[in-house]
């Protein structure tokens, strides 16, 4: 008998239910594996922004990853905001000792509305203890620049910011296109250890519901990766996800609304497929 493919996300709960722990355990479901999770932080937020952030004290980050590592077989992983530098360090060490692969770390930053997810001491303790046991890294702009010191302006910048990234110990990074300039296209930069570069364009969708895009990302993307698809188709059905869930809009909220993470099984259900995404190797 096969058996469902099990994920964990270990990232900060969003009351408003569209990005963090909600939108990947959604995730998850809509693409077919058996989500768990650990909480490191419960945040007071809505569409309109973050009102308050509770962190989880280590220790109980710790029990949790021990209690999903001693009783799941994870096959595939990713990370959101992970707030401080001893969560950091306690997700880094439980990934290591229960040997977790296929990593995808999300270095979420800031929310939508401004909002710190991340110490500004945490940064260095995501390059150090995190990025050299990632998969794949999942920097938007504005992050890849905060990892790298690197000014994004151009795709010359972008290749070198992801080389940076790639120093640091990631086998592979995506710089997403979300917070770019040009109006027409959404484009998402891969680059691999081994030099291979892969961009992935969709055009850009004129709307405000973009709460979590980010986090759904990456969390499709370790969902495909747990049933076994190759790290660059992946990353493509990722792409496609993300594009049905922003194309169908909830109208939920008076601020950044969620996305629609049912939309993508809705559409392949009654095969009006979902917009093709360009992939230029
Ligand atoms: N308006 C948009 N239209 C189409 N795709 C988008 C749009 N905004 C974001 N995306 C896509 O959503 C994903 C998340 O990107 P981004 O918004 O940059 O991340 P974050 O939520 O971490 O800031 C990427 O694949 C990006 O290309
Ligand atoms: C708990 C939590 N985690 C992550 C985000 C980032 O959201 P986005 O994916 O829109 O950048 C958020 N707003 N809240």
């Amino acid at each position: 008998m096969t058996k469902t493919p099990q994920t964990l996300t270990i990232a900060g709960s969003d009351s408003g239910g569209g990005a963090g722990i909600q939108a990947d355990l959604k995730t998850f479901q809509e693409l077919g594996v058996y989500g768990t999770s650990v909480i490191t932080a419960v945040t007071a937020q809505n569409t309109t922004g973050v009102a308050a952030i509770y962190p989880m004290s280590a220790e109980s980050v710790r029990e949790q990853l021990t209690a999903i590592g001693s009783d799941f077989e994870i096959s595939a992983l990713k990370t959101g905001m992970l707030f401080d530098p001893e969560i950091i360090k306690e997700t880094a060490a439980a990934i290591q000792q229960f040997g977790w692969n296929k990593l995808v770390v999300d270095p979420v930053m800031i929310a939508k509305g401004g909002a710190s997810l991340l110490q500004q001491e945490a940064v260095e303790a995501l390059k150090i203890h995190l990025l050299p046991l990632a998969f794949l890294v999942t920097p938007n702009i504005p992050e890849a620049q905060a990892l790298t010191g690197i000014a994004i302006t151009d795709s010359a910048s972008r290749h070198l910011a992801a080389q940076r990234i790639l120093s640091m110990g990631a086998e592979s990074v995506v710089i997403k296109g979300g917070h770019g300039k040009d109006p027409k296209y959404a484009e998402d930069y891969f680059l691999h250890s081994s030099g291979e570069s892969v961009l992935y364009r969709s055009s850009r969708i004129a709307t405000m519901q973009t709460h979590g895009t980010g986090c759904t990302f990456a969390a499709a993307v370790a969902a495909q990766l747990a049933k076994g698809e190759e790290l660059q188709n992946a990353i493509c059905t990722a792409k496609e996800f993300i594009q049905a869930a922003l194309r169908v809009p909830l109208n939920i909220g008076s601020g950044h609304g969620p996305t629609n993470h049912a939309a993508y099984k809705a559409d392949l259900a009654v095969k009006r497929g979902v917009d093709s995404i360009e992939v230029f190797r």
